[in-house]
């Protein structure tokens, strides 16, 4: 803008200038281009000197009484009143033209400038000087006379220079102007004029070439055609010249004609290639940008016109423009987004039909289905959470309370995830069912993934894509199923992973879990991170014993302790009949299965902890059921105890329940299995022998540790007795057979039982027991006790003998169970012992 305004005027001056050559006689070109000689000067001086006197009285008169300032001896060397216009990194040349701006030109000079003043133009040592009361030592000692030219109304005023002065003494009295004195400098004529004008000639040349490349391109190149001097290139340059204020100052200094005229010549040559290079690499980079430009518009020209032709032809939608329609709105991470651009890229090099399409496809079908996006936090109603939570399940109070609280402290932290819970417990106890309804209640996804027999790292972390068949793991196949990026996600089985030669699928689970590592999980298949920080995990286990524990350290156990035959009875009431109906498509009143039958099926025709067997029972009553109705025999059946036999068609389960009368050597023990608890038998017989011990029935090796530490009890309680141990063989049998056995709580069963048989003393069948035993003969704590009581209830066992340490864990037996056993808390073998009525004296001497 500036440089248009500055070249604006240029062009207006030189117009008026040449007009005024025409008018008055042009001045020879030789003569603006080489200054005037000493000699010249002094008979052009001649020439004008009437305008001169005239001009020279008019400027004394103004500045009258301010020539007093000078001593009358510096008066009579030629002291004189002028005004100097102080410049600083201007080319300031004799017999050129100095364009100023104009108010700057004011600040300079003064603020009555007039066209036709004289002036001297001083060179400044540095730019800020109070230009008001200028000193000597201020200014260089070399200068350039001129007159003002024009004052133009665009804002610029032009100087004609005249000759070189050298200021010899310089005076200011405040507010006039200044007081100097000087001798004019004659250049030294060195060069060859015509040489002089070709090289000036060449140097338009190139700068009109140069100019071209500009906006105003034209007009400069017709202002450059008007110069006649070289000096007048340099003035017109001056302000894009790359020079500072010495170096500027250096050629005036200078007074030979010829090495001005070098240092001129060079200084332009120099802008010339500066400006080139600078322009070059700017259109270079415009060329750039509109290349860019053009671009993304085509591009965006492109998508516009193909959303246009896919909206009218959806069917004709190519796969490849799919895939680029979903990576672009998948919502991806940047990683993401640019290895499913890389692949699509391969996928389009590589055509259809090609080797690897088919792998390529099946990596951008799954990472373009997956959802990318964090979903929105939602503040979950806690009432209404417990109401769905109790509509879906019955009892599980501590549970509900449990993911109730966690419910509150993620609405408080607003997180979409919290602790990772651990359900374990015997099977269908409602672990993994209970996930679902807390998913319901949390308004979010529910996803499966089981992870049953998984051996192999692959399954949880997926395969690398060089594998033939490769595939994603099942938590990231489990994340694109649900199509949220926070489900609830339960984890069946966690308890039946195995590792194997192919990894620890364990150790990979580990990385889903950890909060600090899970919002950039990395399948392999996938290869880019995942975040999955938002989503819910619950892991279901039914025992506690196969998980690894860094794993079990993640996790916060809650246990399920299977169900009393009132809480199956109202479950199967409540829920199962009605799923057991809706999966055959019948109604409820076309069932009827009354109560006593109902209370039969639970304790004749199932045996478990859960209800899942219970379950089985009633879809099969119900597709009994469907037959009768859509055989025509009627809208509905009714289901009586006296019908089970023929319905179910099987006979009631042999039901274990305690031996009506004891014998010495055998004592009813309870063990815990993941399909609940059991009562089971110690039995323990001497055979003629010389001391050798037999165990059978599946014992592990814990439980036969447990059977020597019985012995060893047993002898040193009944000293007498030990040498029955000695002269007899022992053998220890603990039924069924065929199903393995261990752990340390049969200890005091164990330890009861040969006490009852060295004794020989039986112990009733209704005492059932369980409790770890030391050598010292403590009982310690044992794990299960809820489902330890609740099979000894159902076997009909009235008394339990249980470890004192364990009697806070009686908190979590349902009370009907607690009401119908006679629960005895011991601390030591020899409490069992009394509480089992067999006779014992400290001593060991007064066995009976
Ligand atoms: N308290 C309950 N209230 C209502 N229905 C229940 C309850 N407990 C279990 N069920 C039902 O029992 C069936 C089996 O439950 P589920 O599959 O959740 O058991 P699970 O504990 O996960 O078993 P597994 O350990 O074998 O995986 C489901 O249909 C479930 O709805």
């Amino acid at each position: 803008m500036k440089m248009n305004k500055l070249v604006e005027a240029l062009k207006k001056w030189i117009e008026k200038r040449e007009e005024g050559v025409e008018k008055k006689g042009r001045i020879s070109a030789i003569s603006r281009e080489i200054p005037k000689t000493k000699g010249e000067a002094c008979s052009e001086k001649k020439s004008g000197e009437e305008d001169k006197n005239a001009e020279q009285a008019k400027s004394n008169e103004k500045t009258g009484e301010a020539l007093q300032a000078f001593s009358e001896e510096e008066k009579d060397r030629g002291g004189q009143a002028m005004r100097v216009v102080p410049v600083y990194n201007m080319m300031i040349l004799p017999n050129s033209y100095i364009y100023f701006q104009i108010d700057n030109f004011r600040t300079l000079a003064g603020k009555t400038v007039e066209e036709g003043d004289k002036l001297l133009l001083a060179v400044l040592h540095k730019n800020e000087v109070d230009t008001r009361a200028l000193h000597k030592e201020e200014v260089h000692p070399i200068g350039v006379e001129g007159t003002i030219k024009e004052i133009s109304k665009d804002g610029y005023a032009v100087v004609e220079t005249g000759n070189r002065v050298r200021i010899d003494a310089l005076s200011q009295v405040e507010g006039e102007p200044l007081l100097l004195q000087t001798t004019p400098l004659y250049d030294v004529e060195d060069v060859d004029r015509e040489e002089a004008a070709k090289k000036l000639q060449e140097i338009k040349e190139e700068l009109k070439g140069l100019v071209e490349r500009f906006h105003a391109g034209k007009v400069m190149a017709g202002m450059i055609d008007h110069h006649q001097a070289i000096q007048e290139v340099a003035c017109v340059l001056s302000p894009w010249l790359s020079l500072n204020n010495e170096e500027r100052y250096r050629v005036l200094q200078e007074d030979r004609l010829s090495v001005r005229t070098k240092m001129l010549e060079q200084i332009i040559y120099e802008y010339i290639e500066v400006t080139k290079v600078t322009t070059d690499a700017r259109t270079q980079q415009q060329e750039d940008y509109q290349k860019l430009y053009k671009e993304q518009a085509l591009q965006k020209q492109i998508d516009y016109l193909q959303k246009e032709l896919d909206e009218m032809h959806p069917e004709k939608v190519s796969d490849l423009r799919k895939f680029e329609l979903r990576i672009a709105e998948a919502g991806m991470n940047e990683t993401a987004k640019k290895e499913a651009g890389k692949i699509l890229n391969r996928l389009k090099n590589e055509g259809t039909n090609g080797q690897e399409a088919g792998m390529l496809y099946d990596y951008l079908d799954f990472v373009t289905g997956l959802s990318w996006k964090k979903e929105e936090q939602k503040e979950i109603d806690l009432d209404e959470a417990e109401k769905i939570l109790s509509e879906d399940h019955f009892g599980l109070k501590k549970v509900k309370e449990r993911m109730i609280q966690q419910i509150a402290v993620m609405n408080l932290k607003k997180q979409q995830s919290g602790s990772i819970l651990l359900f374990v417990g015997a099977p269908g106890t409602g672990k993994t069912s209970i996930g679902k309804s807390i998913a319901k209640a949390l308004g979010r996804k529910y996803v499966r993934v089981s992870l049953g027999g998984v051996r192999d790292e692959a399954d949880i972390r997926g395969h690398r894509r060089t594998y033939l068949g490769a595939m994603p793991g099942r938590i990231m196949d489990g994340i694109q199923k649900a199509g949220v990026s926070n489900p609830v996600m339960v984890l069946d089985e966690v308890d039946k992973l195995s590792a194997s030669y192919n990894g620890d699928p364990a150790a990979a689970l580990l990385e889903v879990l950890d909060p600090e590592q899970n919002n950039t999980f990395t399948d392999h298949y996938m290869n880019v991170p995942y975040d999955l920080s938002d989503v819910l995990f619950i892991c279901t286990a039914n025992s506690l014993d196969t998980i690894p524990a860094p794993l079990l350290n993640r996790m916060e156990v809650i246990q399920y302790q299977g169900y009393t035959p009132k809480e199956k009875f109202e479950i199967a009431k409540r829920h199962l009949l009605r799923k057991s109906l809706k999966g055959v498509g019948l109604q409820q009143e076309n069932v009827e299965i009354t109560d006593e039958a109902l209370e039969n099926i639970i304790s004749d025709y199932t045996r478990e902890a859960g209800v899942r067997g219970l379950k089985k029972r009633l879809d099969t009553l119900c597709r009994i059921a469907a037959v009768h109705l859509v055989k025509g025999k009627g809208e509905k059946i009714s289901v009586g105890k006296g019908d089970l036999r023929e319905y179910l068609d099987m006979n009631p389960l042999h039901r274990r329940e305690v031996k009506e009368e004891g014998k010495p050597g055998i004592v009813t023990g309870l063990a815990w299995t993941a399909v609940g608890g059991e009562i089971l038998y110690i039995e323990s017989m001497f055979t003629k022998g010389e001391g050798k011990l037999n165990i059978t029935g599946q014992l592990g090796d814990v439980m036969k540790e447990s059977a020597q530490i019985a012995i060893s009890l047993v002898k040193s309680m009944f000293p007498d007795k030990a040498k029955l141990f000695k002269e007899n063989d022992l053998h220890i049998h603990v039924p069924d057979g065929a199903t393995p056995k261990d752990g340390p709580s049969a200890g005091i069963t164990l330890t009861i039982a040969l006490a009852s048989l060295v004794t020989g003393q039986a112990v009733s069948p209704r005492i059932a027991m369980t409790g770890e035993v030391s050598l010292e003969g403590l009982v310690n704590p044992i794990g299960g006790l809820p489902e330890k009581l609740m099979a000894a209830e159902r076997a009909g066992v009235k008394t339990v003998l249980i470890p004192k340490a364990n009697e806070d864990d009686l908190r979590d037996v349902p009370d009907e169970v607690k009401e119908k056993l006679q629960i005895l808390p011991v601390k030591t073998v020899e409490e069992g012992l009394e509480l089992c009525e067999i006779k014992y004296t400290k001593s060991g001497l007064e066995v009976v």
